[in-house]
């Protein structure tokens, strides 16, 4: 089995880069989002979810996503967590994961945790201006997961910013592969001809 990182900041077209080669690949390749393994906040009461720095890696259970790793990488499936951005909350429902020949994790901090990062056997990082992945992230935010702008601004400038600049930029120094868009087409097939050569080599 191999695993394929793809790390970057907010709004950098990580999930664009995830789903095309999800997408060439079907079910030959599964994808663990690292958002989806977001804390459980059951315990803090639903306008305080709203101050949380959601974007330092305490905020992540990454030790449950090396486990459900190691896991599948032992041969045995998953059950995922499942993250609801519009609630700040870990959903009830989980997702069933079944081994498979390679692994796409996916997420803002995957390359930041060590135990996590020596898993992988590719290290992606997408990048792309500050001011595009900001652009995107609001009209995602207020379309897809419920937000307001005052809301999404007050939280970029005192949480998001920050930390991407403490725990998401130094990061991409450890990255195998830095791609300026998820939409690249040269690193598209670049990754697309190695997964191929690993599925027939296996
Ligand atoms: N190169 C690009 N040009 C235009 N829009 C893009 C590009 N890359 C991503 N987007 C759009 O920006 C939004 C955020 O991209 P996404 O891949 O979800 O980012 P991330 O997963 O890194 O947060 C999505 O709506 C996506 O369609
Ligand atoms: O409850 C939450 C949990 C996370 N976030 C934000 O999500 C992004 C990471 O997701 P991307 O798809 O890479 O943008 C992170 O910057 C957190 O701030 C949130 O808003 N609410």
């Amino acid at each position: 089995m191999k695993i394929i990182g793809i790390a970057g900041g907010t709004g950098s077209g990580k999930s664009t880069f995830t789903n095309r080669l999800k997408a060439a690949f079907g079910s030959r390749i599964a994808v663990l989002y690292h958002d989806n393994y977001y804390r459980s906040q059951d315990s803090v009461p639903p306008e305080e979810r709203k101050k949380v720095n959601y974007d330092h890696p305490d905020a992540l259970e990454t030790d449950r996503l090396v486990r459900d790793l190691r896991e599948l990488k032992a041969g045995n499936p998953i059950d995922s967590p499942v993250y609801d951005f519009s609630t700040h909350n870990r959903s009830r429902r989980t997702i069933h994961i079944e081994p498979r020949e390679i692994i796409l994790v996916e997420g803002i901090l995957v390359l930041s945790d060590p135990l996590l990062r020596d898993m992988l056997d590719v290290k992606i990082f997408v990048e792309a201006d500050a001011d595009e992945r900001i652009l995107r992230r609001v009209i995602r935010d207020v379309k897809e997961r419920g937000r307001d702008l005052e809301g999404i601004v007050d939280q970029y400038l005192s949480t998001v910013k920050p930390m991407h600049y403490l725990y998401v930029e130094p990061t991409r120094s450890l990255a195998d592969l830095v791609i300026n868009s998820g939409m690249n087409e040269v690193a598209f097939e670049v990754m697309k001809s190695k997964i191929e050569k690993w599925l027939e080599d296996r």
